[in-house]
Protein backbone atom coordinates (compact mmCIF):
# COMPACT_ATOMS: atom_id res chain seq x y z
CA UNK A 1 0.00 0.00 0.00
CA UNK A 2 1.28 3.49 -0.85
CA UNK A 3 -0.27 7.07 0.83
CA UNK A 4 0.76 10.54 -0.44
CA UNK A 5 -1.55 12.17 2.59
CA UNK A 6 -4.72 10.93 3.11
CA UNK A 7 -4.57 9.94 -0.71
CA UNK A 8 -4.32 5.88 -1.02
CA UNK A 9 -2.24 5.53 -4.54
CA UNK A 10 -1.66 1.74 -4.79
CA UNK A 11 -3.98 -0.75 -2.56
CA UNK A 12 -3.81 -4.33 -1.89
CA UNK A 13 -1.41 -5.26 -5.02
CA UNK A 14 0.17 -8.87 -5.58
CA UNK A 15 1.89 -10.22 -8.60
CA UNK A 16 5.07 -11.82 -9.09
CA UNK A 17 7.63 -11.75 -12.50
CA UNK A 18 8.98 -14.18 -13.94
CA UNK A 19 12.21 -14.69 -16.42
CA UNK A 20 11.73 -14.13 -19.58
CA UNK A 21 8.40 -12.55 -19.21
CA UNK A 22 7.27 -9.49 -20.93
CA UNK A 23 4.70 -7.55 -19.39
CA UNK A 24 2.31 -4.63 -20.40
CA UNK A 25 1.05 -2.64 -16.87
CA UNK A 26 -1.86 -0.88 -18.85
CA UNK A 27 -4.47 2.36 -16.77
CA UNK A 28 -5.86 4.96 -17.11
CA UNK A 29 -3.89 8.49 -16.00
CA UNK A 30 -3.58 8.81 -12.46
CA UNK A 31 -4.09 5.23 -11.99
CA UNK A 32 -0.82 4.48 -9.88
CA UNK A 33 1.74 3.13 -12.66
CA UNK A 34 4.40 5.38 -12.03
CA UNK A 35 3.64 4.92 -8.15
CA UNK A 36 4.10 1.04 -8.67
CA UNK A 37 7.26 1.20 -11.10
CA UNK A 38 8.66 3.66 -8.77
CA UNK A 39 7.97 0.88 -5.36
CA UNK A 40 9.59 -1.80 -7.54
CA UNK A 41 12.35 -0.08 -8.48
CA UNK A 42 12.88 1.22 -4.56
CA UNK A 43 12.79 4.93 -5.39
CA UNK A 44 9.19 4.96 -3.21
CA UNK A 45 8.87 3.61 -0.06
CA UNK A 46 5.37 1.66 0.14
CA UNK A 47 3.57 2.40 3.62
CA UNK A 48 2.89 -1.32 4.07
CA UNK A 49 3.54 -4.44 2.37
CA UNK A 50 6.19 -5.55 -0.17
CA UNK A 51 7.44 -6.75 -4.01
CA UNK A 52 9.56 -9.30 -4.85
CA UNK A 53 10.94 -9.46 -8.52
CA UNK A 54 12.96 -13.19 -9.73
CA UNK A 55 12.40 -13.85 -6.07
CA UNK A 56 14.34 -10.24 -5.15
CA UNK A 57 12.66 -8.89 -2.02
CA UNK A 58 12.86 -5.18 -3.75
CA UNK A 59 13.38 -3.50 -0.11
CA UNK A 60 16.54 -5.27 0.98
CA UNK A 61 18.20 -5.38 -2.53
CA UNK A 62 21.27 -7.62 -1.97
CA UNK A 63 24.67 -6.95 -3.87
CA UNK A 64 25.04 -6.76 -7.39
CA UNK A 65 20.52 -6.23 -7.75
CA UNK A 66 20.94 -2.67 -8.91
CA UNK A 67 23.79 -3.94 -11.85
CA UNK A 68 20.69 -6.14 -12.78
CA UNK A 69 17.96 -3.10 -12.79
CA UNK A 70 16.90 -0.92 -15.93
CA UNK A 71 14.57 1.99 -15.25
CA UNK A 72 13.69 4.23 -17.81
CA UNK A 73 11.56 7.10 -16.27
CA UNK A 74 8.50 8.83 -17.45
CA UNK A 75 10.51 12.03 -17.76
CA UNK A 76 14.04 11.94 -18.39
CA UNK A 77 15.48 15.52 -16.64
CA UNK A 78 18.83 16.62 -15.87
CA UNK A 79 22.42 16.44 -17.14
CA UNK A 80 21.62 19.62 -19.62
CA UNK A 81 24.89 20.88 -19.80
CA UNK A 82 26.56 17.61 -21.27
CA UNK A 83 27.21 16.56 -24.43
CA UNK A 84 25.07 12.97 -25.31
CA UNK A 85 28.24 11.09 -25.67
CA UNK A 86 30.18 12.37 -22.38
CA UNK A 87 26.92 11.85 -20.38
CA UNK A 88 26.77 8.13 -22.36
CA UNK A 89 30.33 7.57 -20.80
CA UNK A 90 30.41 8.75 -17.51
CA UNK A 91 26.96 6.48 -16.59
CA UNK A 92 28.79 3.62 -18.09
CA UNK A 93 31.68 4.16 -15.98
CA UNK A 94 29.16 3.12 -13.42
CA UNK A 95 29.03 -0.16 -14.95
CA UNK A 96 32.08 -3.03 -15.36
CA UNK A 97 33.52 -2.81 -18.98
CA UNK A 98 31.45 -5.67 -20.62
CA UNK A 99 28.10 -4.62 -19.59
CA UNK A 100 28.51 -1.69 -21.12
CA UNK A 101 27.45 -1.78 -24.72
CA UNK A 102 24.29 -3.10 -26.76
CA UNK A 103 25.23 -2.66 -29.90
CA UNK A 104 21.49 -3.19 -31.74
CA UNK A 105 20.31 -0.87 -29.50
CA UNK A 106 22.51 2.17 -29.43
CA UNK A 107 22.05 1.22 -33.32
CA UNK A 108 18.36 1.94 -33.01
CA UNK A 109 18.86 5.20 -30.76
CA UNK A 110 21.20 7.06 -33.45
CA UNK A 111 21.94 9.65 -30.99
CA UNK A 112 24.43 12.64 -31.97
CA UNK A 113 26.60 12.06 -29.49
CA UNK A 114 28.28 15.99 -29.47
CA UNK A 115 24.63 17.95 -29.07
CA UNK A 116 23.73 18.97 -25.77
CA UNK A 117 21.21 17.16 -23.69
CA UNK A 118 19.37 20.43 -23.72
CA UNK A 119 19.28 20.92 -27.58
CA UNK A 120 18.02 17.04 -27.57
CA UNK A 121 13.97 16.81 -29.14
CA UNK A 122 11.85 15.19 -27.25
CA UNK A 123 12.03 11.86 -28.93
CA UNK A 124 15.60 12.13 -29.05
CA UNK A 125 15.64 12.65 -25.07
CA UNK A 126 13.51 9.77 -24.42
CA UNK A 127 15.79 7.78 -26.56
CA UNK A 128 18.87 8.58 -24.13
CA UNK A 129 17.19 7.92 -21.64
CA UNK A 130 16.00 4.45 -22.83
CA UNK A 131 19.92 4.02 -23.46
CA UNK A 132 20.92 5.17 -20.57
CA UNK A 133 19.19 2.69 -18.25
CA UNK A 134 19.01 -0.32 -20.86
CA UNK A 135 22.28 -0.23 -22.56
CA UNK A 136 24.04 -2.52 -19.73
CA UNK A 137 21.33 -5.41 -20.39
CA UNK A 138 19.63 -5.65 -16.84
CA UNK A 139 17.90 -8.77 -15.97
CA UNK A 140 15.29 -6.35 -15.04
CA UNK A 141 13.91 -4.06 -17.37
CA UNK A 142 11.11 -1.62 -15.75
CA UNK A 143 9.95 1.43 -17.83
CA UNK A 144 7.51 3.94 -17.27
CA UNK A 145 5.60 5.00 -20.80
CA UNK A 146 8.80 4.78 -22.53
CA UNK A 147 7.40 4.95 -26.06
CA UNK A 148 5.42 8.42 -25.50
CA UNK A 149 7.66 10.95 -27.89
CA UNK A 150 8.86 8.60 -30.57
CA UNK A 151 8.01 7.96 -34.09
CA UNK A 152 5.84 5.10 -35.06
CA UNK A 153 9.10 3.45 -36.55
CA UNK A 154 11.23 4.21 -33.57
CA UNK A 155 8.28 2.84 -31.27
CA UNK A 156 7.51 -0.62 -32.89
CA UNK A 157 11.82 -1.42 -33.40
CA UNK A 158 12.09 -0.54 -30.36
CA UNK A 159 9.39 -2.80 -28.45
CA UNK A 160 10.29 -5.50 -30.49
CA UNK A 161 14.16 -5.18 -29.98
CA UNK A 162 12.83 -5.04 -25.99
CA UNK A 163 11.11 -7.78 -26.63
CA UNK A 164 13.59 -10.10 -28.26
CA UNK A 165 16.08 -9.44 -25.66
CA UNK A 166 13.92 -10.17 -22.80
CA UNK A 167 13.55 -13.93 -24.79
CA UNK A 168 16.76 -14.29 -25.35
CA UNK A 169 18.45 -13.31 -22.44
CA UNK A 170 14.93 -14.49 -20.09
CA UNK A 171 15.03 -10.95 -18.52
CA UNK A 172 11.91 -9.79 -16.87
CA UNK A 173 10.31 -6.43 -18.93
CA UNK A 174 7.54 -4.62 -17.17
CA UNK A 175 6.18 -1.75 -19.08
CA UNK A 176 3.63 0.59 -18.99
CA UNK A 177 2.33 2.43 -22.26
CA UNK A 178 -0.82 3.71 -23.22
CA UNK A 179 -0.50 2.82 -27.08
CA UNK A 180 -1.84 -0.40 -26.22
CA UNK A 181 -1.42 -1.25 -30.03
CA UNK A 182 1.86 -1.79 -29.00
CA UNK A 183 1.73 -4.05 -26.57
CA UNK A 184 -1.37 -6.14 -28.06
CA UNK A 185 0.57 -8.56 -30.04
CA UNK A 186 4.29 -8.71 -28.07
CA UNK A 187 2.47 -9.05 -24.19
CA UNK A 188 2.80 -12.41 -22.48
CA UNK A 189 0.31 -10.73 -19.59
CA UNK A 190 -1.06 -7.76 -19.16
CA UNK A 191 -1.63 -6.04 -15.64
CA UNK A 192 -4.51 -3.44 -15.32
CA UNK A 193 -4.49 -0.51 -12.85
CA UNK A 194 -7.15 1.13 -11.65
CA UNK A 195 -7.61 3.93 -8.99
CA UNK A 196 -4.33 1.63 -7.36
CA UNK A 197 -6.26 -1.59 -7.43
CA UNK A 198 -4.74 -4.83 -9.90
CA UNK A 199 -8.39 -4.86 -11.87
CA UNK A 200 -6.76 -7.85 -14.02
CA UNK A 201 -3.74 -9.98 -14.58
CA UNK A 202 -4.38 -11.99 -17.60
CA UNK A 203 -1.75 -14.34 -19.58
CA UNK A 204 -2.33 -13.74 -23.13
CA UNK A 205 -3.72 -16.61 -24.14
CA UNK A 206 -6.35 -16.62 -21.36
CA UNK A 207 -7.29 -12.81 -22.72
CA UNK A 208 -7.74 -14.30 -25.68
CA UNK A 209 -9.23 -17.46 -25.55
CA UNK A 210 -11.28 -17.10 -21.91
CA UNK A 211 -13.05 -13.53 -22.15
CA UNK A 212 -15.21 -11.97 -24.75
CA UNK A 213 -17.32 -9.17 -25.00
CA UNK A 214 -21.27 -9.75 -25.65
CA UNK A 215 -23.60 -7.57 -27.26
CA UNK A 216 -27.63 -8.24 -26.77
CA UNK A 217 -29.14 -9.24 -29.95
CA UNK A 218 -32.70 -9.01 -28.77
CA UNK A 219 -34.37 -6.33 -25.92
CA UNK A 220 -34.98 -9.18 -23.69
CA UNK A 221 -31.59 -10.70 -23.66
CA UNK A 222 -30.47 -10.63 -19.85
CA UNK A 223 -27.24 -11.14 -18.06
CA UNK A 224 -29.20 -13.43 -15.73
CA UNK A 225 -30.09 -16.01 -18.62
CA UNK A 226 -26.43 -16.26 -19.20
CA UNK A 227 -24.28 -20.06 -18.48
CA UNK A 228 -23.26 -19.97 -14.91
CA UNK A 229 -19.68 -21.05 -15.96
CA UNK A 230 -19.67 -17.74 -17.25
CA UNK A 231 -18.53 -14.81 -14.78
CA UNK A 232 -19.69 -11.27 -16.07
CA UNK A 233 -16.53 -8.75 -15.04
CA UNK A 234 -18.09 -5.79 -16.50
CA UNK A 235 -21.22 -3.91 -18.17
CA UNK A 236 -20.66 -1.34 -21.07
CA UNK A 237 -23.05 1.53 -21.45
CA UNK A 238 -24.25 0.25 -24.70
CA UNK A 239 -25.57 -3.05 -22.68
CA UNK A 240 -22.45 -5.05 -23.75
CA UNK A 241 -20.61 -7.38 -21.06
CA UNK A 242 -17.25 -8.74 -20.75
CA UNK A 243 -17.68 -12.13 -19.63
CA UNK A 244 -14.82 -14.56 -18.15
CA UNK A 245 -15.39 -18.67 -18.36
CA UNK A 246 -15.72 -18.85 -22.27
CA UNK A 247 -12.86 -21.77 -22.21
CA UNK A 248 -15.59 -23.85 -19.98
CA UNK A 249 -18.77 -23.41 -22.57
CA UNK A 250 -19.37 -26.27 -24.40
CA UNK A 251 -20.10 -25.93 -28.56
CA UNK A 252 -23.97 -26.58 -27.84
CA UNK A 253 -23.77 -23.94 -24.70
CA UNK A 254 -22.01 -21.83 -27.31
CA UNK A 255 -24.34 -21.73 -29.91
CA UNK A 256 -27.41 -21.40 -27.92
CA UNK A 257 -25.91 -18.07 -26.15
CA UNK A 258 -24.87 -16.73 -29.75
CA UNK A 259 -28.59 -16.74 -30.32
CA UNK A 260 -29.77 -14.13 -28.27
CA UNK A 261 -25.99 -12.79 -27.79
CA UNK A 262 -23.65 -11.75 -30.17
CA UNK A 263 -20.05 -12.62 -29.22
CA UNK A 264 -17.60 -10.17 -30.36
CA UNK A 265 -14.03 -11.90 -30.70
CA UNK A 266 -11.25 -11.58 -29.21
CA UNK A 267 -12.10 -9.55 -26.19
CA UNK A 268 -8.33 -7.41 -27.06
CA UNK A 269 -6.74 -5.40 -24.64
CA UNK A 270 -8.13 -2.36 -25.19
CA UNK A 271 -11.64 -3.29 -25.07
CA UNK A 272 -11.01 -5.11 -21.79
CA UNK A 273 -9.07 -2.05 -20.55
CA UNK A 274 -12.06 -0.07 -21.78
CA UNK A 275 -14.25 -2.55 -19.83
CA UNK A 276 -13.12 -2.45 -17.39
CA UNK A 277 -11.63 0.84 -16.19
CA UNK A 278 -15.00 3.06 -17.96
CA UNK A 279 -17.64 0.60 -17.66
CA UNK A 280 -19.30 -0.93 -15.00
CA UNK A 281 -17.71 -3.15 -12.70
CA UNK A 282 -19.59 -6.55 -11.43
N1 LIG B 1 4.68 12.79 -5.05
C1 LIG B 1 3.35 12.76 -5.03
N2 LIG B 1 2.65 13.42 -4.10
C2 LIG B 1 1.30 13.38 -4.05
N3 LIG B 1 0.53 12.68 -4.91
C3 LIG B 1 1.18 11.98 -5.87
C4 LIG B 1 2.61 12.00 -5.98
N4 LIG B 1 2.95 11.21 -7.04
C5 LIG B 1 1.79 10.76 -7.55
N5 LIG B 1 0.74 11.21 -6.86
C6 LIG B 1 -0.69 10.88 -7.09
O1 LIG B 1 -0.77 9.48 -7.15
C7 LIG B 1 -1.73 9.09 -8.14
C8 LIG B 1 -1.07 8.12 -9.10
O2 LIG B 1 -0.09 8.82 -9.85
P1 LIG B 1 0.85 8.06 -10.88
O3 LIG B 1 1.80 9.08 -11.44
O4 LIG B 1 1.41 6.86 -10.23
O5 LIG B 1 -0.22 7.62 -12.00
P2 LIG B 1 0.01 7.02 -13.47
O6 LIG B 1 -0.88 5.82 -13.58
O7 LIG B 1 1.45 6.81 -13.72
O8 LIG B 1 -0.57 8.19 -14.38
P3 LIG B 1 -0.24 8.68 -15.88
O9 LIG B 1 -0.78 7.65 -16.83
O10 LIG B 1 -0.99 9.96 -15.96
O11 LIG B 1 1.25 8.87 -15.98
C9 LIG B 1 -2.23 10.38 -8.79
O12 LIG B 1 -3.47 10.70 -8.20
C10 LIG B 1 -1.18 11.40 -8.44
O13 LIG B 1 -1.75 12.68 -8.32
Amino acid sequence: MKRFGEHEVLREISFSLGAGEFVALIGPNGAGKSTLLGTLIGLILPDSGSAHILDQDVAQPGEGWRLELGYVPQEFRGFDWMQTGELLDYIAAFYPRARRRWPDLEDWAELPRRTRVRELSGGQRQRLAILLALRHRPQVALLDEPVSSLDPKARRDFVQLLHSNCKARAAVCLLSSHILSDLEPLADRSLILHHGRLLGDWDATDRREDLRRLYPLAPASSPQDLPTTLEVLATTAEGGLLVGGWRRLSEPERAQLEQVWRSVTPADMESVFLALTSGERT
